[in-house]
């Protein structure tokens, strides 16, 4: 495990270009393996989770040429073997639940030994993904193992999901696209990389309907071809960065920022007293923020950012807001209705001398402003909270640690090299 050094209190300023999202090229990834057709992706970035796929697929016997440099991957998957050891499931990274339904295409027989987890967001549950899997035609039988199988192909089917689940309903795009028949998915997730999933399976010939919307109709087609895609910015990152400039008093500006995604987004930054603005696509967090937070207009409330599945504000962003809210003048209530554990590193927080209450794990009010000193804190295996308590250590002027903070290179390559560019005193202590 690696710690993150940090000489804050700087402001950050400089023009940044934002990397791929991971959660729409890792999806993608695994979409590949419903073609014998090469595939071709530009704007891949080189973040560990790719790693562990990318070595994962070669022990099937893929081929793969990933240029680091020039952000490129071509997979070719025509030469796999009969079978797969479950053992070699790439493990600490949810998107791994998005190879069964390719895998049961290919091999029609999956064994899995183990929950591959992910970020420590709360218990990753697979249900949802075996129940759309059995729905689809597939046999599920758990004895310690858990073995899935279906026969020749998948079969259409329409099922109405508990919740809107972006990996649940990746896997329902991957099992409908080659099935027998017409498959429906109400109470579907519409996050911009289920959208990014969808294009890139309707350029391998997929046939989808409804993207972008709670209800996706697809039929199925008898196999997809090759195609090429280009990752779209990753609005985390973005987020990310702006935020950072806010936090620090910094000029940033992000190039390629997907403003069609930041509406709500940048009303929540307007609720901390943040203004973004843009020129083009490129996304400007300019000097000196107010980071006053907004007081509603009715009594007796506390402002409040609620986060949830899209089109609600990202649950993945509440942790850089949570940040920014511990320096700005007032009172915010966040509210994070999808994980029970997405507050869990608050008391790492507080180590900085934030004022942080925990109402109920879904619930926290921020008491913003307090004095804060360095700290030498401990990220727990969530990304976004390693970024959240690296931002709070870079608004504050002096020397911090943010030990075990390497969850942050699972999404975001060259983080503190981008950081340096901004002119943030930072390095990683491997
Ligand atoms: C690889 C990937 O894409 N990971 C993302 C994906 O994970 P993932 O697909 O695992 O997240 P889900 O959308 O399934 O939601 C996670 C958990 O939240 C709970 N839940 C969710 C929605 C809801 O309306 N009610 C509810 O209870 C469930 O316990 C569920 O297991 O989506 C999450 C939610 O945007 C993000 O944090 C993750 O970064
Ligand atoms: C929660 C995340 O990843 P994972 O779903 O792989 O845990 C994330 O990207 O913030």
């Amino acid at each position: 495990m690696a710690n993150l050094i940090v000489h804050g209190g700087k402001p950050l300023s400089g023009t940044i270009t934002p990397s791929g999202n991971k959660n729409a090229v890792l999806p993608i990834l695994c979409a590949t393996l419903l073609t014998d057709e090469p595939v071709s992706l530009s704007n891949v970035p080189a973040i560990t989770d790719i790693e562990k796929l990318v070595t994962f697929f070669r022990e099937l016997g893929s081929r793969i040429d990933w240029d680091r440099e020039a952000k490129t991957m071509r997979l070719d998957h025509s030469d796999l073997g009969s079978d797969f050891d479950p053992q070699t499931l790439p493990q600490g990274m949810r998107s791994a639940v998005l190879l069964f339904a390719p895998l049961l295409q290919r091999f029609k027989e999956v064994h899995l030994d183990s929950n591959p987890k992910g970020c420590a967001l709360g218990i990753r549950e697979l249900d949802p993904h075996l129940e759309i899997l059995s729905h689809l035609g597939t046999k599920v039988a758990h004895n310690g193992e858990l073995k899935l199988k279906i026969e020749e192909k998948f079969q259409g089917a329409s099922h109405w999901a508990d919740y809107m689940s972006v990996t649940t309903t990746e896997t329902f795009l991957m099992a409908a696209a080659t099935a027998d028949g017409v498959s429906t998915l109400t109470n579907a997730a519409s996050e911009p990389h289920v959208q990014d999933l969808c294009r890139f399976l309707q350029s391998m010939g997929a046939k989808i309907e409804g993207v972008g919307t709670s209800v996706l109709t697809v039929t199925g087609v008898d196999s997809l071809a090759g195609a090429e895609a280009t990752i779209s910015s990753d609005h985390h990152e973005v987020a990310t960065f702006l935020a950072l400039g806010a936090i620090t008093g910094g000029d940033v500006w992000i190039t390629d920022s997907g403003p069609e995604h930041f509406a709500l987004i940048n009303r929540s930054f307007a609720k901390l007293g943040v203004e973004i603005s843009y020129d083009g696509e490129t996304a400007i967090c300019g000097p000196k923020q107010s980071l006053k937070i907004q007081q509603p207009f009715t009594s007796n409330l506390l402002p409040k950012i609620e986060a949830a599945p899209w089109p609600y504000f990202p649950v993945d962003l509440l942790p850089p807001m949570v940040a920014l809210a511990t320096q700005a003048e007032g009172v915010m209530h966040f509210w994070n209705k999808v994980y029970e554990g997405g507050f869990a590193w608050l008391p790492e927080l507080v180590k900085f001398g934030a004022h942080a209450v925990v109402s109920d794990p879904h619930r926290i009010v921020v008491f913003g402003q307090r004095p804060m000193r360095p700290a030498v804190v401990e990220a727990p295996y969530i990304i976004r909270a390693a970024v959240a308590l690296y931002m709070t250590a870079a608004s504050i002027e002096g020397r911090s640690i943010v030990k075990n903070a390497d969850p942050i290179r699972r999404a975001h390559p060259h983080f503190a090299e981008n950081l340096r560019k901004l002119g943030a005193e930072i390095e990683w202590d491997e």
